[in-house]
């Protein structure tokens, strides 16, 4: 399968930028060099997409040297300057282009912040009429969407479970002004014709929201197949694993893109440490606590209850990280 640039992104601020790495390059290394745009991330390994179709990817080792000038590592959603090699299969980066939009997260105790996704357009924030429902989260939500570069719109997902939705919609309508907002029910396949016209060519979509809200039915759903692992799939995974890939942009059958990150996925976790705490804080207090699988709950001699009661973390961002960790363990975090 292959798709032109355009279907995958591709537009003039970014051509641009290309043209420009493209002229100062070495006259004989312009025909070597091509773009492409980065669908996973796995470690130092990336996955990304040419005109050419799917390749693997690897930095140059211009760019692991890391110019402070330079944007960071490349992550989900950029666009970058690739060269090929003749006969390796594998691509090397040579440029990361200008990012677009950019969703950030703060970096405890610094002003380095960790760059989540990049180069989405539109964000779908999802909730439910269920205990999910918190107007003030959803707020924040929208601002970080807005502070991001990005578009944002609501659903209302699970909209089976309310009877009368129209004071959720009606609460949903006043965070912002014209903000869009869909009432769907991902798994009885309702709502979904109305986000059609938002995936038009080339336009990037990501999907947030708490643990548990529908994101991965979602998304499944609008692929028309199954990537993301729902609930059910998880939790019949005997060894427990988080079965995500290291793929997570996909083209949308009809047009756009849509992402699927397990970083931007978790934004009620770090909503949740706004204070600016990393998971690390709380696994750094959990060695202090007297049982080695001590889930921070009921358990006498917890270091973690015991700082939140201290006021060292929020009640609300150990909660976050509870939810996360009950729902599916997740993979290492340490960066
Ligand atoms: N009643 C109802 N349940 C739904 C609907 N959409 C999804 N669900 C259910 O909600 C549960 C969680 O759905 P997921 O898609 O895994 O939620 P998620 O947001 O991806 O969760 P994480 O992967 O933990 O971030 C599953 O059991 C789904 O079947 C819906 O429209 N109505
Ligand atoms: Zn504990």
């Amino acid at each position: 399968m292959s798709l032109s640039l355009e279907a995958l992104g591709w537009s003039p601020f970014f051509a641009q930028a290309a043209q420009a790495f493209v002229e100062a390059a070495a006259p004989g290394d312009r025909p070597r060099l091509e773009v492409g745009r980065v669908v996973g991330v796995e470690r130092a390994a990336y996955g990304v997409w040419t005109a050419a179709g799917p390749a693997g990817a690897v930095l140059a080792g211009t760019l692991r040297q890391g110019r402070a000038d330079e944007p960071s590592a490349p992550v989900i959603g950029d666009w970058l300057v690739l060269e090929r090699l003749p006969g390796e299969p594998t691509l090397r980066i040579v440029q990361v282009l200008p990012r677009r939009t950019t969703f950030a997260r703060a970096v405890k105790g610094g002003a380095a912040e960790q760059v989540i996704a990049v180069n989405v357009d539109l964000v779908f924030i999802v909730t439910a009429p269920d205990e999910d429902f918190d107007l003030e989260r959803l707020g924040r939500y929208v601002a970080a969407v807005q502070a991001s570069g990005a578009r944002p719109a609501v659903l209302l997902n699970k909209a089976d479970l309310a009877e009368d939705r129209a004071p959720y919609l009606e609460q949903l309508r006043s965070l912002a002004p014209d903000l869009p907002v869909h009432e769907v029910a991902a798994a009885q396949q309702r709502g979904l014709e109305a986000l059609r016209p938002y995936f038009r060519e080339g336009v990037t979509v990501a999907l947030i929201g708490s643990s548990g809200v529908g994101k991965s039915t979602l998304t499944n759903r609008l692929l028309g197949r199954e990537v993301a692992a729902t609930g059910e799939v998880r939790a019949g995974d005997h060894q427990g694993r988080h079965t995500t890939t290291a793929r997570s942009l996909y083209p949308v059958p009809g047009g756009g893109l849509l992402i699927d990150n397990p970083g931007l996925r978790d934004i009620a976790v770090w909503d949740a440490g706004a204070a600016g705490a990393g998971w690390e804080e709380i696994e750094a207090l959990a060695t202090e606590c007297r049982f080695r699988k001590c889930t921070h709950t009921t358990e006498p001699g917890c270091a973690v209850r015991r700082a939140v009661e201290r006021g060292q973390i929020t009640a609300a961002f150990l909660k976050g990280y509870q939810q996360a960790q009950g729902r599916a363990p997740r993979p290492a975090r340490k960066r």
